[in-house]
C-alpha cells in the first residue's frame, strides 16, 4: 500500500513578514471602521433626535419581554385566587383574597425580575412583615404560588421556574422595598391594582413599569377582565357582568419610543401582539372620558364639571385600576381624569408608571392637574404632582385648561 505524506515546509522569514503585515493591516482597518461607525452614530443622533432614542430603546426589548411574561404568569395566580376565593367577597381585611392575590403576584413577578435582572431595584406595594407573623396566611399563599406556572415550560423557565420555598417567597416579597428615586434601574410593581374592582369581579390590573434614572422606559399591564375586543367599552354597572361572560383578558405593553401594543392574555407563551393607538378625536366635545369607580379616589363631581366645560355629553366610563389608561390607549374612551379628592394625597408610582407610558406611546399625553408631566424620580410617590389628566396629545392643553378652570388653579 502506498502512503502519501504531506510535508509542511517551514515558512521563510519573508512569508512571516508578509503574514505579520497583512494581519496588522486587517486589525487597523477594523479599528478604523469601528471608530467611523461610532462617530457617525453620535453625528446622526444630533441630526435625527430619534436616532439615539431608537438605539437606546432597542436595549429594552428583553425587559419588555420579561415584564410581559411575568405579568402574564402573575395573572394566572390572580385569576385562580378570584375563582377559588374571591367570588362573592366584598371585604378587604387582612386575610381577604385580595391580600392573598397581592402577595402571591408580587412574589412571582419579583422572582422573575431577580432571575433576569439581578441588580435592578424594585418598588412594590406590599412588604412581607405581616406575613411572617401570620403563618397560616403565609402557608396559604405559598400553596398557591408554588403551583402557578406557564403551560409552556421553556417560557416558565425563562422566568426562573417555580419559587424554591415558602421562606424564599417571603424574602422575595421584601425585595420590593426600594425607596425609588432619580438614579438607576427601578421597577415599579402593583401586583393587584384596583383591589375593589378585583373583589367585585370588575376591572383590576397587574402593573409593572421599568424606570431608568427616573424616566419610564418599559410598561406592561395585564387586565384579566378586559375584553379582547378593542371596541368593547365597560361601565360600572355592567363591568362585572361583562367581565364574567365575555372577557378573555388583555396584556398591554409599551417601550419608550417603540409604541404600544396589546395581545390576548394566555396561560402559556405570549400571543401575537398588535399595535394600539388612541382614537383620533377632531372635536373634543365628542370625547368619552374614563374615571375611577371609587368616589374616594377621584373627585367625580369635578370630573363631571370638566367634561361639561368641554361640551362632553356622553356619560363617563367608570373602571377600576390602570385599565383606564389601557382603555384610552386602545381607543375605548379618550380622556382619563383623576382629580384629587384629598389635598394631601400623594399618588403612588406603581399606580401610574406603566399606564403613563402606555398612553404616551399610543399618541396621548399624561400630566397632573397643573399640566406638569408625572415625575417618577421623587421616590415611592408622585410627590411633585397632584391628580392625573390623560388625553389625546392635541387636546391636552384644552383639557388641562378646563381642569384648572374648574379647580380654580
Ligand atoms: N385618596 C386617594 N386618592 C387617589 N388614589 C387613591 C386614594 N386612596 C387610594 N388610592 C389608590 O387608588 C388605587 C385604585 O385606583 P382606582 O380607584 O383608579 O382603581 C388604589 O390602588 P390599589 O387598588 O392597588 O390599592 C390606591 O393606591
Amino acid at each position: 500500500m502506498k502512503h502519501t505524506t504531506a510535508h509542511r515546509t517551514d515558512p521563510s522569514p519573508r512569508s512571516y513578514l508578509f503574514r505579520f503585515v497583512s494581519r496588522l493591516l486587517i486589525c487597523s482597518t477594523l479599528i478604523l471602521a469601528l471608530s467611523v461607525a461610532l462617530k457617525s452614530r453620535s453625528r446622526l443622533s444630533l441630526l435625527l433626535p430619534h436616532f439615539s432614542t431608537k438605539v437606546e430603546t432597542m436595549a429594552y426589548q428583553q425587559e419588555r419581554f420579561i415584564a410581559e411574561l411575568a405579568v402574564q404568569r402573575a395573572c394566572l395566580l390572580t385569576q385562580k385566587v378570584f375563582f377559588e376565593k374571591a367570588k362573592g367577597t366584598v371585604s378587604k381585611d387582612d386575610k381577604s383574597p385580595v391580600t392573598i392575590g397581592d402577595f402571591g403576584a408580587q412574589a412571582l413577578i419579583i422572582s422573575a425580575i431577580r432571575k433576569n435582572f439581578p441588580n435592578d431595584e424594585i418598588v412594590a406595594e406590599e412588604e412581607a412583615s405581616s406575613l411572617r407573623e401570620d403563618k397560616d396566611l403565609s402557608a396559604e399563599i405559598w400553596r398557591l404560588v408554588k403551583d402557578i406556572k406557564l403551560d409552556d415550560e421553556e417560557s416558565d423557565n425563562i422566568l426562573g421556574g417555580p419559587l424554591a420555598s415558602e421562606q424564599s417567597m417571603l424574602d422575595i416579597i421584601d425585595n420590593g422595598n426600594s425607596a425609588g428615586g432619580a438614579s438607576g434601574r427601578i421597577w415599579a410593581l402593583d401586583p393587584i391594582d384596583g383591589t375593589k374592582g378585583f373583589l367585585r369581579g370588575g376591572q383590576y390590573a397587574v402593573c409593572l413599569g421599568l424606570m431608568v434614572d427616573g424616566d419610564v422606559k418599559v410598561g406592561a399591564i395585564g387586565t384579566p377582565n378586559l375584553p379582547v375586543d378593542d371596541a368593547a367599552s365597560l361601565d360600572a354597572s355592567t363591568g362585572a357582568q361583562q367581565a364574567a361572560t365575555t372577557a378573555n383578558g388583555v396584556l398591554f405593553s409599551a417601550v419608550l419610543g417603540e409604541g404600544a401594543t396589546s395581545r390576548p392574555l394566555t396561560s402559556s407563551t405570549l400571543a401575537a401582539s398588535k399595535p394600539i393607538s388612541m382614537r383620533p378625536v377632531s372635536n373634543i366635545s365628542d370625547a368619552v372620558f374614563c374615571e375611577g369607580v371609587e368616589a374616594a379616589h377621584s373627585a367625580q363631581g369635578d370630573n363631571a364639571a370638566v367634561a361639561q366645560l368641554l361640551g362632553i355629553t356622553a356619560p363617563s366610563v367608570r373602571l377600576d385600576s390602570q385599565a383606564k389608561y389601557c382603555s384610552i390607549a386602545r381607543g375605548a374612551g379618550d380622556i382619563y381624569l383623576r382629580l384629587p379628592v384629598k389635598k394631601d394625597y400623594q399618588e403612588k408610582i406603581w399606580d401610574h408608571a406603566a399606564g403613563d407610558l402606555l398612553v404616551r406611546e399610543a399618541g396621548g399625553q399624561v400630566t397632573d392637574i397643573y399640566g406638569n408631566r408625572l415625575d417618577f424620580s421623587k421616590g415611592r410617590t408622585l410627590a411633585a404632582n397632584k391628580g392625573v389628566v390623560a388625553s389625546p396629545k392635541a387636546h391636552q392643553d384644552a383639557v388641562v385648561g378646563a381642569v384648572k378652570s374648574v379647580l380654580k388653579l
